[in-house]
């Protein structure tokens, strides 16, 4: 009797304290005043049992229709608020209380440590005063050049391939992002013919694909835990590979630092690190680390998803892809001379087109904060601190209030009277506020340079169709299956 009433009991009383604190605590009692899906004590945690990444994703679309524009998720003693109104959305992202990031990005401490996308307070603060002048418009001029040569060798490999059926736009796009990372972040050419490069890209793919195993699984998140099981061993192996590639550029980059710092027309982030360290050691060698590993991570998958989308958007809407390259014609011309960075500001159109893509498919589907202290939202409830407050972007931007026929593609949503006529939290690709993506200026240019590279060479025809895409869980808006374009090289 006693040998089963020993591992009962605690048990019992574990339930018990969950069950009180979601009824009868104070966050309990706040959180329990909104709608929202689950059974006590368990909460949603039986919809990630199945690791069902599609299934995941669907999840939480379903629910958001469901419970929009204000809900609550449990996880055992773990509140989540997901906040669906632009005006809401504008009270936390806004406010310079809640930047600490919520606990969905445990996962990438790993990897990342705390650098800029996943540190707060002050260390958040100095980072960011250092990293912002690597996105000048005069630093970014520069990494034009990049983006051209990185688009050439990719036009190249492409012309290679117009004979195939389709080409599964995926694998070749990520190289693309993953080498103009690499030569803007750390100023060095990923020679992919060298083992060492390919290492360092295998082994980004790895952390990912592990990354994402864990995030659907709530209960791996304690990184202790996950380094007793076989996936936690064997991301740590990835990640001392990740890491001592990282070291080693920091190593090399340092002995030449000094003269190349004032002569060089290519001023990597790295630089920018190296400088800070010299001048007033306001970044340790394993900050520099963690920031380049950073840009890294949030620097590449990014940009490459949402260029598979928009080849596939261009494929599937001819007249636009028409419009785009004619565009493209008128500013820059029809031979092969690469974009300026003052060419690449004129394309409008482009631009729009760019914006819609990232509307429909916004690369960072789901942003998160811990909230720090007690916040009213307008419509008068309240988030307790010590919850977090989770905004999906994907269904922001496909709410049909916000923006009707929201499944049609159309770039004029983008011009500036529409624009004037929308909350200004209604589009946040970027995310918004103090934490906003510093990147995305850069996205842009690299975007537009792609375009400028791959509409000129050729004609792009659908295979797959906006309705055949699906999506699954992942770090980043990732299709389960490939994503085909046909290249049809114009003469
Ligand atoms: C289409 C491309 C991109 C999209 C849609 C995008 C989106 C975002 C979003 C939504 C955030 C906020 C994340 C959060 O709050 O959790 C973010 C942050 C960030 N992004 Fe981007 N990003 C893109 C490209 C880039 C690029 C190219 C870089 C680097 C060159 C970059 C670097 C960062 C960094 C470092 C942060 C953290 C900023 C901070 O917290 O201060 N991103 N990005």
């Amino acid at each position: 009797m006693l040998a089963v009433l020993v591992p009962v009991v605690p048990f019992i009383l574990i339930i018990g304290v969950i069950w009180w604190y979601q009824n009868f605590s104070r966050v309990g009692r706040h959180i329990n005043k909104l709608d929202g899906p689950g059974y006590p004590i368990v909460g949603v945690f039986l919809d990630y049992l199945s690791g069902d990444l599609e299934k995941v994703f669907q999840n939480d679309r379903d629910r958001c229709a469901k419970y929009s524009p204000i809900f609550k998720l449990w996880i055992f003693h773990k509140a989540t608020v997901i906040l669906q109104k632009p005006d809401d959305i504008e009270i936390i992202l806004s406010s310079t209380k809640h930047i600490k990031k919520s606990q969905i990005y445990d996962n990438l401490h790993m990897w990342l440590g705390t650098g800029l996308l996943t540190s707060d307070g002050d260390k958040w603060k100095s980072r960011r005063k250092i990293l912002t002048p690597a996105f000048h418009f005069a630093i970014l001029k520069g990494f034009v050049d990049v983006f051209n040569e990185a688009t050439e060798s990719l036009v190249k490999d492409l012309t290679e391939r117009a004979h195939e059926d389709y080409i599964d736009v995926v694998p070749p796009i990520t190289q693309f992002t993953v080498q103009s990372m690499a030569e803007t972040s750390m100023g060095t050419s990923l020679d992919l013919t060298q083992q060492i490069n390919r290492n360092y890209k295998k082994a980004i793919l790895d952390f990912t694909e592990i990354a994402l195993y864990r995030l659907t699984k709530p209960w791996l998140y304690d990184e202790n835990l996950f380094k007793l099981i076989p996936s936690g061993k064997q991301a740590t192996k990835i990640v001392n590979t990740l890491h001592e590639f990282t070291r080693n550029i920091i190593h090399e980059r340092k002995k030449s630092f000094k003269s190349s710092y004032t002569t060089q027309k290519r001023l990597a982030m790295l630089d920018l690190l190296l400088k800070a360290q010299e001048t007033d050691g306001a970044i340790d060698d394993e900050g520099i680390r963690e920031e380049v590993d950073t840009f890294m991570f949030e620097g590449h998958d990014t940009t490459a998803v949402a260029i598979c989308h928009i080849l596939m958007l261009l494929a599937n809407h001819k007249n636009v892809q028409d419009e785009v390259r004619q565009e493209i014609f008128d500013i820059i011309g029809d031979n092969s001379q690469p974009p300026s960075y003052s060419d690449l500001q004129e394309l409008a159109y482009t631009e729009r087109c760019i914006k819609e893509c990232l509307r429909l498919y916004p690369s960072v589907t789901l942003i998160g904060r811990d909230i720090n202290e007690d916040v009213q939202t307008s419509t008068g409830y309240i988030i307790p601190k010590g919850t977090m407050a989770h905004i999906f972007i994907y269904d922001l931007h496909r709410n049909p209030d916000l923006y009707p026929d929201p499944l049609k593609f159309d770039p004029d949503r983008f011009l500036p009277e529409n624009i004037q006529k929308r909350h200004p939290f209604a589009y946040i690709p970027f995310s918004a506020g103090s934490r906003n993506c510093i990147g995305q200026r850069f996205a842009m240019l690299e975007l537009k340079a792609l375009l400028c590279g791959i509409l000129r060479k050729f004609n792009l025809e659908a295979v797959d169709r906006p309705e055949d895409i699906v999506f699954q869980a992942d770090l980043v808006l990732r299709s389960k299956n490939p994503i085909r374009v046909k290249f049809i090289t114009r003469n």
